[in-house]
């Protein structure tokens, strides 16, 4: 049995069709009907929560997600009784001992939909902004709730006092004020020794004038700073020309989607009434008298532990007009502007049933909705309903996950690192439970609305967490597609997925294709690189425009690749000719030392390791010369030697994705050491004592259960935030044992 705290138990997971909803002694295994009920805690209980929520940042800022993964394991583990499979010698035995009972392990956290719930945390400003909403809208969460987020924050306050962007990072002004401010809302007193230490290091840092726009923004609209102390927004951009290249509906979506409701709470200038608790925090937070602050000089000024990206001089000339325009703004334009975007958010809303693109706009969505409707309309009590399903329990506490959840891609991850092997057929009601909801994740309509608000045409797409969200993602339907072909090859399934939705699937994919040749994320770069000089945020870079990645190409490729195998007359040349012009865009991504940068995990390892599984599963197939594709790959295994460590393993920080410069970890990291490992067993690296040692790495760090340890966090997005993902710890340890197996173990039996 596993340790499971007294009051953890009283937390459980629902779920439904990907839906995840943490639920405090629910009375009804229904969502929709435990939403109704208000929790129900008791004083010790309350009490009970600061004991079984105490956490050592110091030793691991991030959780193990014990509270979801005890408590399945507890109910389902079962060691596994089918027929293991035999090797010729104990080293092979061992190999294949890990693999059965990994898999066995990880089934047991699979849920009854078939997916894989899992910690979706790390960034610091979600909850913030969730929790400003609550207030303005006077609809505070549950006793229970309020008293897990106070956990939480406090859990993750740094050795200095103040907060980071992300669970691992240093304290930044942003960081710190907002979870300064998210702890008093909460109702922590001004008093408390944690606070007060906070407030020094804000004061000491130059108090939150310097906080970055978002947070200034987050302030304003809490009536904890003026708005006169923000950047316009310019709501007017709305109604551009569609031509213009600066118009909205080029921007990278998620800017879009969060640049959209902030321009209404500015253009409205929404701000909470003053109160008691409001002037206090005025004073708290500012080195400066408040009144006596000259706020338009405070439009660009950022804590300097804070900048990552420094707003260029075309962005300063550009915020010097429309700043201006606000004082001769004519109150016509300004009313069609704000009734656009709130047609807009509105359309957004309805297509994503009121969960929305993601965590940002989930909280800013809610500001504008409850300000044009009220706090009783049906549409923002269906956004409350929603508040819910971004909130994540582990043994940190309470936290907001960087999105509703990453329910189809890890998924569709588990199943191929499952499949990688036939040992993955020993588990065939997990593949079928895959299958299910891998089939009912694909994206079968169109919204009425699609061209309207400029969406990509999605029919046939999958999505990066469940249908409802329905964004559809460029390589979240290739790892859709791909999984569904290895599943069907696996013959474990009746398909459900017809011939004509695996074409739908393939249509997306080319219709994602960037004239570069690479694959963005969820639409085509609609506007050229210039627009990121308008990006106004001070702590993401490359946030304007949707770009090609490495990854999102390669897994495009893979899956095309297969498709041409599987379906070779389906549009013949034109995938051809898709597959050549990926290769080609990922052998000029790479860098020199023979690595690629990946943008969306930690970081070099792997991006390397979707690089090379593209270009080796292109070779000679007559996509692309074989010869640089050759070359390519040896670059690739040369770097990766060189960064192999002397335990076998490899180990990357997050200083990579935001230095663009490998940065080794102390120790070894499973999850970088099986990205590395998949990387060279798919470049056929003659060396087999390279893997070999790489592989024990992976046996030696797995748990009795087996389990593999949570390590330091393994996701990012804009260079510098990071996320993580609580199942990769699991998946690729699989994934490289499974491949390891099928190359060196299996055909040697
Ligand atoms: C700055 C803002 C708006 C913060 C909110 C967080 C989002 C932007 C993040 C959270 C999850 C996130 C990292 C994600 C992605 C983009 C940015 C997201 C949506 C994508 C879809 C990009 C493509 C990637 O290959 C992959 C599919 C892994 C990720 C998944 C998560």
């Amino acid at each position: 049995m596993l340790h499971v705290n007294p009051s953890w138990k009283n937390w459980q997971l629902l779920t439904d069709k990907g839906r995840q909803i943490w639920a405090f002694k629910p009375r009804s295994n229904n969502i929709n009907e435990h939403l109704q009920n208000a929790d129900d805690i008791t004083d010790q209980e309350i009490a009970q929560f600061a004991v079984d929520f105490q956490f050592e940042k110091a030793i691991n800022p991030n959780s193990g997600d014990k509270v979801f993964r005890n408590a399945a394991i507890n109910a389902k583990f079962k060691a596994f009784a089918g027929q293991m499979p035999q090797a010729d010698n104990p080293a092979q035995q061992k190999v294949i001992a890990s693999l059965v009972k990994g898999m066995n392990y990880f089934a047991c956290l699979q849920s009854e939909d078939g997916h894989w719930p899992g910690d979706y945390g790390g960034p610091l400003f979600l909850l913030p902004g969730l929790l400003i909403a609550s207030y303005l809208a006077d609809t505070p969460f549950p006793k229970a709730h309020r008293e897990m987020m106070q956990l939480y924050l406090f859990n993750h306050q740094n050795q200095d006092a103040g907060w980071g962007m992300h669970i691992e990072g240093e304290s930044t002004m942003f960081g710190t004020v907002m979870q300064y401010v998210s702890l008093r809302l909460l109702g922590v007193d001004k008093d408390h020794p944690q606070l007060a230490k906070a407030r020094t290091w804000i004061k000491d840092n130059g108090g939150a004038t310097g906080i970055p726009s978002w947070g200034k923004f987050y302030l304003a609209v809490l009536n904890c700073y003026d708005w006169q102390g923000f950047n316009s927004l310019f709501p007017e951009m709305w109604l551009f020309p569609k031509w213009l290249p600066v118009h909205p509906w080029r921007y990278w979506c998620h800017s879009r989607m969060v640049y959209l409701p902030m321009a209404y709470c500015y253009a409205e200038r929404i701000k909470a009434p003053e109160n008691e608790l409001i002037l206090s925090l005025r004073e708290e937070i500012y080195s400066e008298d408040f009144a006596a602050i000259d706020w338009p000089k405070q439009r660009n000024a950022v804590c300097e532990k804070d900048c990552y990206t420094t707003p260029s001089p075309v962005l300063k000339w550009m915020n010097f007009f429309t700043n201006n325009y606000e004082k001769f703004k004519c109150a016509w334009l300004r009313k069609k502007s704000t009734d656009y975007i709130l047609s807009y958010l509105n359309a957004e809303d309805e297509q994503t049933d009121y969960i929305n693109i993601g965590p940002v706009n989930q909280a800013i969505n809610s500001i504008c909705i409850w300000h044009a409707y009220g706090k009783d309309s049906i549409q923002f009590k269906k956004h409350v309903e929603r508040w819910y399903d971004y909130l994540w329990v582990a043994e940190d506490g309470m936290k907001m996950n960087g999105y509703n959840g990453s329910q189809l891609w890890d998924t569709a991850f588990a199943s191929r690192a499952m499949l990688e092997s036939d040992l993955g057929k020993l588990f065939p009601e997990t593949i079928a439970k895959s299958y299910r909801f891998i089939e009912l994740s694909q994206i079968r309509t169109e919204h009425a609305t699609h061209a309207e608000f400029f969406r990509h045409p999605m029919i046939g797409s999958w999505p990066f967490s469940t249908a409802e969200n329905g964004w559809p993602v460029a390589d979240c339907t290739a790892e859709g597609l791909s999984a569904t072909l290895a599943i069907h090859h696996s013959g474990l399934v009746e398909p459900a997925i017809d011939e004509q939705r695996i074409k739908q699937a393939v249509d997306v994919i080319l219709s994602y294709q960037n004239t570069d040749g690479g694959w963005a994320t969820y639409e085509l770069t609609r506007a050229p690189k210039w627009l990121e000089k308008l990006n106004p945020s001070e702590v993401f870079a490359d946030i304007m425009i949707d770009y090609s990645w490495t990854e999102c190409t390669a897994a495009c490729v893979i899956s095309l690749l297969e498709i041409q195998d599987i379906y070779p007359d389906f549009k013949n040349m034109e995938i051809r000719k898709a597959i050549s012009a990926g290769l080609d865009f990922i052998v000029k991504q790479q860098k020199a030392d023979g690595s690629w940068y990946g943008g969306w995990a930690v970081c070099f390892t792997y991006a390397t390791w979707f690089g090379v599984e593209a270009l080796s599963r292109a070779k000679g197939k007559g996509y692309y010369d074989d010869r640089i594709i050759t070359d390519s790959m040896n670059k690739a295994c040369t770097f990766l030697l060189a960064k192999q460590k002397a335990d076998g393993g490899w180990g990357e920080t997050f200083k990579s994705c935001s230095t663009l410069v490998y940065s080794e970890a102390k120790s070894s990291q499973v999850v970088n050491t099986a990205w590395a490992l998949l990387a060279l067993m798919t470049a056929d690296f003659p060396d087999k004592t390279v893997i070999e040692k790489g592989v024990n790495l992976l046996l030696s760090r797995q748990t009795e259960l087996g389990d593999w340890p949570q390590e330091n966090i393994s996701g990012v997005f804009n260079y510098n935030c990071m996320i993580t993902y609580a199942n990769y710890r699991n998946i690729f340890p699989l994934w490289s044992l499974s491949r390891y197996y099928s190359r060196y173990v299996r055909n040697a039996v």
